[in-house]
């Protein structure tokens, strides 16, 4: 392993379980919230996610709404067709939908368009991102990334990792026996860890990249340029690293996770997006994406004429912080009991 990246991970990985007693308690972290001035909102993105979404929005208003932790809840619907908008407020979130958040911009449909518009809505000097399609989790998750973000100034951007669970892939568990390997994450296997090997072997101790359970300070993800869709988790890492060095970046082990698994043609546009993202970074002029590029030809027998043809999102939103809509400072005074 790069040295750099193994230092990183000897002296940057936490355990939400048992880092630094206490430090990861309700109470410990409300404490260090208030003392340093800080608000915190949790943004959660959904796009036809009524099936899991209340019970998610439920455990963190629950557990950390409260106690006064999380001082906003927003879920931002990503142009659902089901009753994710309806789930996530009789849950207690405060809902937007995307394409109604005023940017100045086209409303384009993605995951990263929902985090980039959640900035003009949001007010928290701290966000944590948290994915609505999580069956097995819990509240720990939002304690774990704020561990390290209020306790160390110099940390901005926190990734969660977990062992993925793949119940239905080979090593997945089967008929109530535990996992033997967790299979989950074929995207991060078969494209984020080699492209991050490949081209960023700093960051190559990063252990789950593509996490959707990330915490990053407002003043990072404002200045940040957005991938619309699924290259937003790739960008904000390797930009921070780009910009702010390994240190700024810690991870926090956060146990296991369960989620709604995409079937693989879904995941080769994510992919898709991802390399996309990747190249668009590498050192020297930029490769070209060919218009063609932005269209993924996949072959499917029930297809009318045997081929999918999938578009792949490659806009990138500017910093938020660009943009004349965006309103730049937290207004505490609201938030603040
Ligand atoms: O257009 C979209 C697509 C997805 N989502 C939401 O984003 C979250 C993650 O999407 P999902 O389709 O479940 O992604 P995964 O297959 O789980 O992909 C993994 O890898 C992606 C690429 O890095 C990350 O964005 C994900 O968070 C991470 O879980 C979920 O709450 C979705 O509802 C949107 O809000 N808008
Ligand atoms: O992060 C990933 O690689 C994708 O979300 C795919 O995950 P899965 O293989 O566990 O469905």
């Amino acid at each position: 392993m790069d040295a750099a990246a193994r230092r990183w991970f000897d002296s940057r990985t936490f355990d939400s379980r048992n880092f630094e007693a206490g430090a990861f308690d309700v109470a410990a972290l409300v404490r260090a919230k208030r003392c340093r001035e800080q608000s915190v909102s949790v943004v959660i993105p959904a796009r036809n996610e009524a099936a899991t979404v209340g019970a998610v929005v439920r455990q963190i208003h629950q557990a950390l709404v409260g106690p006064g932790l999380v001082d906003e809840l927003l879920v931002v619907d990503s142009d659902s067709v089901d009753g994710t908008a309806r789930e996530a407020e009789a849950a207690g979130a405060t809902v937007f939908a995307a394409a109604g958040i005023p940017t100045g911009t086209e409303p384009s449909p993605g995951k990263g368009e929902a985090l980039w518009k959640s900035l003009f809505v949001s007010r928290g000097d701290l966000i944590v991102f948290i994915d609505a399609d999580l069956t097995e989790w819990g509240p720990h998750f939002v304690t774990g990334l704020l561990g390290p973000l209020l306790r160390d100034d110099a940390t901005l951007l926190v990734k969660g990792f977990y062992d993925r669970l793949a119940d239905d892939l080979p090593g997945g568990a089967q008929q109530g026996q535990p996992a033997t390997a967790p299979q989950g994450g074929r995207v991060t296997e078969l494209v984020a860890r080699p492209l991050l090997n490949l081209y960023w072997p700093q960051l190559s101790a990063v252990v789950q990249p593509l996490a959707g359970e990330w915490a990053i300070r407002r003043g990072l993800m404002e200045s940040l340029p957005v991938p619309v869709g699924y290259g937003v988790e790739f960008a904000t890492l390797t930009d921070t690293w780009s910009r702010h060095g390994l240190d700024a970046i810690a991870q926090v082990d956060l146990g296991r996770r369960g989620h709604r698994h995409q079937n693989v043609h879904d995941l080769g546009v994510m992919a898709a997006e991802i390399l996309a993202t990747a190249l668009r970074r590498l050192p020297g002029e930029p490769p070209r994406i060919a218009g063609a590029g932005q269209t993924l030809q996949q072959y499917d027998r029930q297809a009318p004429e045997g081929w999918l043809s999938r578009r792949v999102p490659t806009l990138e939103r500017p910093a938020a912080r660009e943009s004349p809509h965006y309103r730049p400072f937290p207004d505490r005074s609201r938030m603040d009991p």
